[in-house]
């Protein structure tokens, strides 16, 4: 299946020409509050519940599915809301071009497509080389939110995240199902409806003070990887 383009008018949609000219996410916002990324927003309720509860921060949602862009952008314009953006964009490329490094103080990443099938795993978007980005784009103690429905993939990211030297547990528990006060996206609310569980990994970055920590370096086939799961 491919997709239907939809033309996106909204002043608050980053159009990956314009993408490429950012060179300071500030001048986007027009002010310097602590920024924060979803990474595949879909339809955008979480992205606007977020910025509807903290009016003092800034988000940039993103996502590969451009009728999802659009429907994030309606919903944000219907909020009234002045501090989200939101582009077209594959996770990896953005955090590896677009985004400078330290320069991010939450990412969040809800319901991800599991990849449930064994020989599918590798398609994941969180792995070891995403960690590492992560750990590139994030501020020292910026916080990398995680959930899914599927349990196995929580349970690989916080495997991960542990062991990864530059993330610690933010949580008593490193994957847990006490979701509290953090806000549902379309699918954790589908899921929760039908009294199905949603699992819940909250890790803070841990780099060095100071340190210069390059990105790393693109996973070979990762442009095939977006043209996987653009198609989807
Ligand atoms: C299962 S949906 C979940 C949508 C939303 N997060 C929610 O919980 O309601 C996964 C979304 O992630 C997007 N996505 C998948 N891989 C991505 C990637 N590498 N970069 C950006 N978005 C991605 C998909 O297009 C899709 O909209």
């Amino acid at each position: 299946m491919t997709q239907r383009m939809i033309l996106i008018n909204s002043p608050y949609f980053i159009s990956e020409e314009n993408l490429h000219k950012v060179d300071d996410w500030s001048s986007v916002f027009g002010n310097d509050r602590p920024l924060s990324l979803e990474i595949g927003c879909g339809t955008g309720h979480f992205v606007v519940e977020c910025a509807r509860r903290n009016p003092e921060r800034n988000y940039l949602a993103i996502d590969i599915f451009n009728r999802g862009c659009f429907k994030t952008c309606n919903r944000v314009e219907q909020a009234g809301l002045t501090n989200v953006r939101v582009a077209r964009a594959e996770a990896r490329f953005l955090m590896a071009h677009f985004l400078p490094p330290d320069s991010l103080s939450q990412i969040f990443i809800n319901c991800p497509d599991p990849w449930p099938k064994k020989r599918h795993r590798r398609r994941r978007l969180v792995n070891e080389t995403f960690l590492d980005l992560a750990r590139y784009v994030l501020k020292r103690e910026g916080d990398l939110y995680f959930t899914s429905d599927f349990e196995d993939y929580a349970v690989e990211v916080a495997m991960r995240a542990t062991e990864h030297p530059h993330f610690c547990q933010a949580r008593p528990a490193p994957v847990t199902l006490d979701i509290e006060e953090y806000p549902r996206s379309k699918y954790m609310r589908r899921f929760l409806d039908r009294n199905e569980p949603i699992y819940f990994v909250h890790f803070h970055c841990d780099k060095p003070e100071g340190a210069v920590l390059p990105p790393p370096p693109m996973e070979p086939g990762f442009r095939l990887l977006w043209a996987v799961a653009s198609d989807l």
